[in-house]
């Protein structure tokens, strides 16, 4: 395979003064983003969080080249996006798992489809299941495990590939409160050992200042960025136990103050919609 020539100066996502707009099925042009402006430095972990439907995972999608921007400027590693880059790695809400395929199988997959040589690939898939508390699973199929290990398969199956930028959107949302908190853990120290630049997008306020260097809160669509917070809680962290400190409830306390306010504005907003249209249908 072809090796990346990619740009690989500055901070690893610069999004600059973008906007994007989509058209509505009537025909009409909606705006999801309104001059979003964000940086994500190398190694830094940024979390996003906003009111449902502020706009996102739009820009994940931008950074991914999923999205165009309609005005402004994206860049990864100092150039613009291009295609598919393999420097960057993702987990969504939803597994991206093969069903069909086994365990150790829908790990090796990444490497093999980059040319890796088959033991070497095998010998990494079962080393990265060993990282993931896995061991022992490999020929299991995702059918046969709980939410939290197929959740651990995704991890390894994005880590093994060595991503310079990982883009999480809602990663955790379908797991139970007590796995969630056991997969934040896991995934600081997966990152700690990685280096990778993240942009973790989450409506739980928690588990975005658990994780993050920085937090940024987004308005009720359109998204622009309402505040920017630095969390300073030293690393490394222990998700599961740092929630219960004084300084921990302290920054929840500030940001909600901030966040609440864009919450109920989206919600207000949402109301508003399902009322016209319910008046529409009358
Ligand atoms: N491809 C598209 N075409 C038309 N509209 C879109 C498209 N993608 C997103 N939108 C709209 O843009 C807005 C922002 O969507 P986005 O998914 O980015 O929000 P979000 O904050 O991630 O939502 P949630 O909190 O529900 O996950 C929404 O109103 C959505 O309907």
């Amino acid at each position: 395979m072809a090796a990346n020539t990619a740009p690989n100066t500055g901070p690893a996502i610069e999004l600059i003064n973008v906007s994007r707009r989509f058209l509505t099925p009537d025909g009409k042009s909606m705006t999801a983003i309104r001059d979003f402006t964000m940086t994500v430095e190398r190694g830094e972990f940024v979390a996003v969080v906003g009111p449902t439907g502020c706009g996102k995972s739009t820009t994940l999608n931008l950074v991914t080249g999923l999205a165009t921007p309609s005005a402004g400027e994206v860049r990864v590693f100092g150039g613009p996006v291009q295609g598919i880059d393999d420097r960057i790695g993702f987990v969504f809400q939803t597994d991206a798992l093969f069903p069909w395929r086994s365990v150790i199988d829908n790990v090796v997959a990444g490497p093999l489809f980059r040319g890796t040589p088959k033991d070497e690939a095998y010998a990494s898939a079962r080393e990265w299941l060993a990282r993931v508390n896995l061991s022992g699973h490999e020929t299991k199929y995702p059918h046969q495990l709980s939410g939290g290990m197929r959740k651990r398969v995704s991890l390894a199956q994005t880590f093994i590939n060595g991503p310079q930028i990982l883009l999480m959107d809602e990663p955790f949302s379908a797991l139970d409160v007590q796995t969630r908190v056991m997969m934040h853990d896991e995934l600081l120290r997966l990152w700690s050992q990685s280096k990778a630049s993240v942009v973790f997008v989450t409506h739980d306020l928690e588990e975005a200042i658990a994780l993050a260097d920085k937090v940024y809160v987004l308005t009720a669509g359109p998204a622009t960025v309402k505040s920017v917070y630095t969390i300073d809680i030293p690393r490394p962290r222990v998700a599961s136990e740092i929630r219960y400190e004084q300084k921990f409830i302290d920054i929840s306390r500030t940001i909600w103050d901030d966040l609440r306010g864009e919450v109920m504005r989206g919600a207000s907003r949402d109301e508003a919609r399902v009322t016209s249209a319910a008046e529409v249908a009358a």
